[in-house]
């Protein structure tokens, strides 16, 4: 297998490679771009025009899905996998995977659409290379673009696959992405209604890009992650990195779509979330349902019929999102 093949043996040992540039015997070109971040082009002639770019790790402990493309990676090293498409392959938070936690200052996740700008530290500087990355890769007009950010939660879910489909205004959401994601073994996609700083949403609204963030069971320890079947998503990437998707079914039942009601924000340490602490995401909640309380008089009650709690984490910093209250999306304009 070729050395490059090895990109998540060389990040988590901090390591740079000697060659930055080795050729499949078939004449597909991996290149060490830095830390983390590795290029794979096809040969011209086999080139079937999307740019895709992978991304796991953005959250240090998150190992399923980064086990998922260095898997991926194996394959295209040994000569097994023959890329059409060109690829972008990232382990977002180097610093943080080689600890095994989320993050090492501050969430990389909240830092794109240049919020690194206002802020510091290696999270911050780690965001604005990997913007400058997306935006090299996708330099060649012309193309397709897709995105997947690979995730787990912190908890268990009662729907353990599920994609966020950021927003961007006059920009209708794709009924074929949802469709190609549904056949890839994800269940449930929540269709955000407003700007965000993570990372899928930077590649979607800012880059054009089509850019999900999918999160794929709950995060385990490296080598523990016997109890998460990624066999659907793993074909699918296998097909859209060689060029050979099956045709899809456009009809999306059996997926079930929803809107964010409300996003809980922590706005300071009095913060209490009156919830049990094993609750599984997509929980529903009950109408009145007295969910967290704040300074002041500030406290968040369940107001919307069917709402489900996703991602509760009353420990992030003050200021950021502490759950997401979601419902079942009613009419939806799909393109
Ligand atoms: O389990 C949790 O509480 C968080 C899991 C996670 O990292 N989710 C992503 C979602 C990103 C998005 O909203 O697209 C995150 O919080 O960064
Ligand atoms: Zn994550």
């Amino acid at each position: 297998m070729l050395a490059l093949g090895k990109l998540l043996e060389l990040t988590l040992a901090g390591r740079e490679p000697a060659a930055k540039i080795q050729l499949t015997v078939e004449g597909a070109r991996l290149r060490w771009l830095t830390e983390g971040a590795l290029e794979i082009t096809p040969p011209v002639a086999s080139d079937c025009g999307l740019d895709l770019i992978l991304s796991a790790g953005v959250h240090g402990n998150e190992t399923a899905p980064i086990e998922l493309l260095d898997r991926l990676l194996r394959a295209i090293a040994r000569g097994e996998l023959k890329p059409r498409s060109r690829v972008l392959l990232l382990f977002g938070n180097p610093a943080a995977m080689r600890r095994g936690e989320r993050f090492v200052v501050q969430d990389l996740n909240r830092l794109f659409n240049g919020v690194h700008e206002q802020s510091s530290g290696f999270e911050a500087l780690r965001a604005c290379e990997l913007e400058q990355l997306c935006v090299s890769f996708f330099a060649q007009p012309g193309r397709t673009r897709l995105h997947y950010d690979l995730h787990t939660a912190i908890r268990a879910s009662k729907i353990e696959q599920f994609a966020l489909y950021p927003w961007q205004a006059g920009r209708a959401h794709s009924r074929r992405e949802l469709a190609r994601l549904k056949a890839a073994g994800i269940d449930a996609a929540l269709l955000q209604s407003k700007p965000s700083t993570t990372f899928s949403a930077y590649t979607y609204a800012t880059l054009g890009a089509e850019a999900f963030t999918l999160e794929l069971g709950k995060a385990r320890p490296f080598g523990d992650n016997q109890m998460v079947n990624l066999d659907l998503l793993e074909q699918r990437l296998h097909a859209i990195i060689a060029g050979c998707e099956p045709e899809d079914d456009p009809s999306l039942d059996g997926l079930q779509l929803f809107a964010v009601a409300r996003e809980v924000i922590k706005h300071s340490d009095a913060f209490t979330l009156h919830l049990p602490a094993a609750i599984e995401n997509f929980s529903e909640l009950p109408l009145g349902y007295l969910l967290a309380e704040d300074l002041g008089d500030t406290r968040w009650t369940v107001e919307e019929p069917g709402a489900r709690i996703i991602f509760p984490n009353p420990r992030v910093h003050n200021g950021q999102r502490a759950g997401i209250l979601i419902v079942p999306a009613g009419d939806v304009n799909l393109a």
